[in-house]
């Protein structure tokens, strides 16, 4: 019985902001593009792995087969019905043999086909990683991590039982159905028809029975990804969620997808306590068949004692890759959905291409230039208008500006995220289009407000910046931007671990370190994109030497909003909805008494209010 909600809301409108979407098909109709494409993943395997699976499948199932003739139409007919004790005896000798022969015939067989589906969800698994992390920003502005994250997981996962068991199972089971239904025939046709003339129905019956139990196994999955999604989503806010007070919605939500989940298994549970009964209904049908037609068949002379009991061997068997040849069909349908959507990463081409023969910036000197840029994210909205600037090697140039007018833009067009749409961004005089991604990004670092601190120790952290670094000069660096002194505070100094994206530090020790990152990267141009925002102004006071440091012999962009940290910029630009409005040092802007004054005067309002 399902279980009710503990909290029965009257309406259910206040819990519409939960939304998980559910888009992934979960099968696909056969095609065979597509499964020749996933064939090639086996390729580099098959001369190795698959003759010797064959061959011990082979082994397996032919034992399989000749042991019940043996039984019946040897031990019965010819030694017992002889009184043959030394053709028994050897019978006996000689099933045993057979039997351990099958036994390491299908150690191996799982050895080996374990071995090759490992390997090609290995591949493949690596193959998607390293392409999707060559793809572009805009591949990532539109998917969530999550969904992401769902392919390079579940979606290969879904392959491995196709890669382990799928194939070696599908020429076991056809060699064995027809074994057994070439030996039946060959035996006695008329019984085998009377009993294989159910076959078909019941085939179908069980395909059918094992894709409606599937589905609803598919639907609790479905359910459970509903309350992970959620679960992940209340535990990320919990703080956000207890300072709006709203873990009653959460709570009602959650108890809601909970009962949904518990009606979903139930319904799954119901329907596959069904399949095993019905298998041994089949069974029970096949024997009836054999006891009164067979019995009746050696009453007339028609088959022999030994004929009957190999038949009843046989019943018992052809049940099993009756129904996994079913399974098969589902499971290849499922592996047709999962793998077009792996394929429709892998087809993904980087929104930034590298050119055949982009040639690389070696020694970056640093100068910077913006020929009529434009850009856009998407085709409706235009994020800069023809931008032209220039920054010239080691200068400091500064970015200012209302929120969304475009000074991220101009610093991810530096980095290479994206190309412009029209114009050129040039360094060195070389247009970024013809150059080498990363000889473009080995010499630029970016700080971000919000840096991405990684797990692992701090000492690791800031090693990011140069992998090559050693202790000495990661310290080094975290001593030039004033990051040593806290990290001297925490228990365990450099080595403290800190746990995923760095919550036990605070925003502005996150920053620090991200200097220090920068620093011990020693490139040639610098992003500071609002990258004091969360350092308070006395920390700030104390780290503008280091900063100066920092900006020394590179050039450097600053955005920044607090106007303060930039006064000493070569050149500030102010941009409005994508386009520069002035330009000038501080003091030429203030004397110009333009939109920059205004900004500088607003904020001096603001301090002065406070
Ligand atoms: N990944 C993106 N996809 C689509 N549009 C974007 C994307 N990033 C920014 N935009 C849009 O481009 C415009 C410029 O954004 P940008 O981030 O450059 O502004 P900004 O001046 O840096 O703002 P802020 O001061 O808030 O950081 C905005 O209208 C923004 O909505």
């Amino acid at each position: 019985m399902a279980r009710k909600p503990k909290h029965v809301p009257e309406t259910t409108k206040h819990l519409d902001r939960f939304k998980y979407t559910q888009d992934q098909a979960i099968e696909k109709p056969f095609n065979w593009a597509q499964m020749t494409r996933l064939l090639r993943y086996v390729k580099p395997y098959w001369k190795k792995l698959l003759p010797i699976s064959i061959i011990a499948m082979l082994i397996a199932t032919i034992v399989r087969l000749i042991v019940p003739i043996l039984i019946g139409r040897v031990a019965i007919d010819v030694a017992i019905a002889d009184g043959n004790t030394n053709l028994l005896i050897q019978l006996v000798v000689g099933i045993a043999i057979m039997y351990l022969l099958s036994y390491i015939a299908n150690m191996l067989r799982i050895k080996y086909v374990n071995i090759l589906g490992q390997n090609v969800i290995y591949d493949l698994r690596e193959h998607l990683f390293s392409h999707v992390q060559k793809l572009s920003h805009k591949f990532f502005d539109n998917r969530s991590a999550g969904s992401i994250l769902v392919r390079i997981m579940n979606d290969i996962n879904s392959l491995q039982e196709l890669f382990t068991n799928g194939i070696i199972n599908l020429l076991m089971d056809i060699v064995m159905l027809t074994g057994i239904i070439v030996i039946l025939f060959a035996l006695s046709p008329k019984l085998a028809l009377a009993i294989l003339v159910i076959m078909p129905l019941m085939f179908y019956i069980s395909t059918k029975l094992r894709r409606n139990i599937r589905r609803s196994w598919q639907d609790v999955r479905i359910q459970q990804s509903k309350l992970n999604s959620h679960l992940n989503e209340s535990l990320q806010g919990v703080r956000i969620t207890q300072s709006f007070s709203q873990e009653r919605e959460n709570s009602e939500y959650f108890d809601g997808v909970n009962s949904e989940n518990f009606e979903a298994w139930n319904v799954a549970t119901r329907k596959s306590a069904m399949f095993r009964p019905f298998v041994e209904m089949s069974n029970a049908i096949g024997t009836v068949i054999l006891v009164a037609y067979g019995a009746f068949l050696i009453l007339q002379g028609d088959i022999t004692s030994g004929t009957f009991v190999t038949f009843a061997f046989f019943i018992g068997m052809f049940w099993e890759p009756i129904s996994r040849l079913g399974q098969m069909y589902n499971q290849l349908l499922m592996a047709m959905a999962a793998s077009e959507r792996i394929f429709e990463f892998l087809d993904e081409k980087p929104n930034v291409k590298e050119l055949e023969n982009a040639k690389e910036i070696k020694d970056m000197k640093g100068n910077i230039k913006f020929d009529n840029v434009q850009f856009a994210y998407d085709e409706k909205r235009i994020a800069l208008h023809d931008i032209n600037l220039e920054m010239k090697q080691g200068e400091t140039v500064a970015l200012v500006g209302h929120t969304g007018s475009g000074k991220s833009t101009i610093a991810n067009l530096i980095s290479r995220f994206y190309d412009p749409t029209k114009g050129s961004v040039k360094i060195d005089g070389v247009d970024l289009k013809d150059a080498t991604i990363d000889s473009v990004r080995q010499q630029i670092s970016v700080v971000l407000q919000d840096t991405f601190i990684f797990s692992g120790t701090i000492m690791e952290n800031i090693r990011f910046g140069r992998p090559d670094a050693s202790d000495e000069e990661v310290i080094e660096a975290a001593k030039v931007v004033g990051a040593d002194e806290f990290i001297q505070r925490l228990n365990s100094g450099y080595e403290t671990e800190v746990e995923e994206r760095g919550s036990i530090l605070s925003a502005g020790e996150r920053q620090l370190l991200s200097f220090a990152r920068a620093l011990l990267a020693d490139p040639r141009i610098l992003i500071l994109d609002e990258a004091t925002a969360s350092i308070d102004t006395e920390t700030e006071m104390k780290i503008q030497e280091a900063l100066g440091l920092l900006l020394e012999g590179r050039t450097a962009i600053i955005i920044a909003h607090r106007l303060s940290t930039i006064r000493e910029a070569d050149t500030i630009y102010v941009l409005e909805n994508g386009r520069i409005l002035e330009y000038g040092s501080h003091s030429e802007l203030m004397e110009k008494k333009g939109e920059y004054f205004e900004l500088v005067k607003a904020q001096f309002q603001m301090l002065d209010a406070i």
